[in-house]
């Protein structure tokens, strides 16, 4: 099996009186599509807030490529490669589809005032090169049609690809979705499918993501946690975490 990017161990958050995450382990690999889920309230975001640097762990352990990460400030972990999406779409709404890529883009563009001023070679040789990848990866999303009109405009199934696209801009290693599939029709859930499948195979991207719709989850994983309550339940292949009967129990409650 392929190396391990993303460890998590002893992972635990809690809020006050409320162990909202207790004792979770992951262990996501290279170029793989792994999915954590759980029933509603389960701790499966503050998860990934965790893995983000959106929250401090209370206590346990997170390394990316070996390196400890837990703690670290989420700009720090975005830095070292591993980007996210959030459950509700969050996309400047009155600026272009292509601008809500270039300001993604920011950190790799010649942001030297004097030359920005002045318009240097090297100044707009990287603005032409930040272009260049935009419109790349609103092709890679089926959404170069659409590129000048602004973002709050778009069909919501076009916001989530434009939220994977803005994430790839950055050329991440370890892209983490939360619930993308969350509001889709079953067209656009396909599209999403198609489009994970080809970021990882083609880009060589590893995903991590929550989703709650169990026939993407199945379709799409190599791997696949279940947390309840906080708490790891089962973790395995689509197969061995189908017919789990704990699992089951946790989604159906006791028959
Ligand atoms: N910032 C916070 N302060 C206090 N409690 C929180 C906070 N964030 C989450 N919680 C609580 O932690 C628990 C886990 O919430 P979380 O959102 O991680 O669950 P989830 O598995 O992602 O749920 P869903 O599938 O419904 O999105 C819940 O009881 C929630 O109310």
């Amino acid at each position: 099996m392929s190396r391990i990017i993303l460890q998590a161990s002893g992972l635990c958050m809690r809020f006050g009186g409320l162990l909202a995450v207790n004792g979770v382990n992951l262990n996501v690999h290279e170029k793989q599509i792994v999915s954590m889920i759980g029933p509603n309230g389960a701790g499966k975001t503050t998860v990934f807030n965790c893995l983000t640097g959106f929250y401090r762990p209370s206590s346990g352990s997170i390394r990316l490529n070996g390196e400890a990460i837990e703690g670290l400030p989420g700009h720090k972990i975005a830095r070292k490669g591993v980007v996210r999406t959030f459950q509700n779409v969050r996309l400047f709404k009155d600026m272009t589809a292509m601008e809500n890529l270039l300001v993604a883009q920011h950190r790799h563009i010649n942001t030297n005032f004097i030359a920005g001023l002045l318009k240097t070679p090297a100044f707009r040789r990287s603005e032409r090169q930040a272009m260049e990848n935009a419109a790349y990866w609103l092709e890679q999303v089926d959404l170069l049609d659409v590129a000048n009109r602004n973002a709050g405009t778009l069909a919501y199934g076009q916001q989530r690809r434009l939220e994977i696209a803005r994430c790839m801009m950055t050329r991440p290693e370890l892209l983490m979705l939360d619930e993308p599939a969350a509001g889709l029709n079953p067209r656009e859930t396909e599209d999403l499918k198609a489009l994970i499948g080809m970021l990882r195979d083609q880009h060589g991207v590893t995903v991590l993501l929550i989703e709650h719709d169990m026939k993407l989850v199945m379709s799409i994983s190599d791997h696949i946690f279940v947390i309840n309550q906080g708490t790891p339940l089962a973790d395995g292949s689509p197969q061995q975490i189908r017919d789990n009967p704990h699992v089951i129990k946790a989604y159906l409650g006791e028959a």
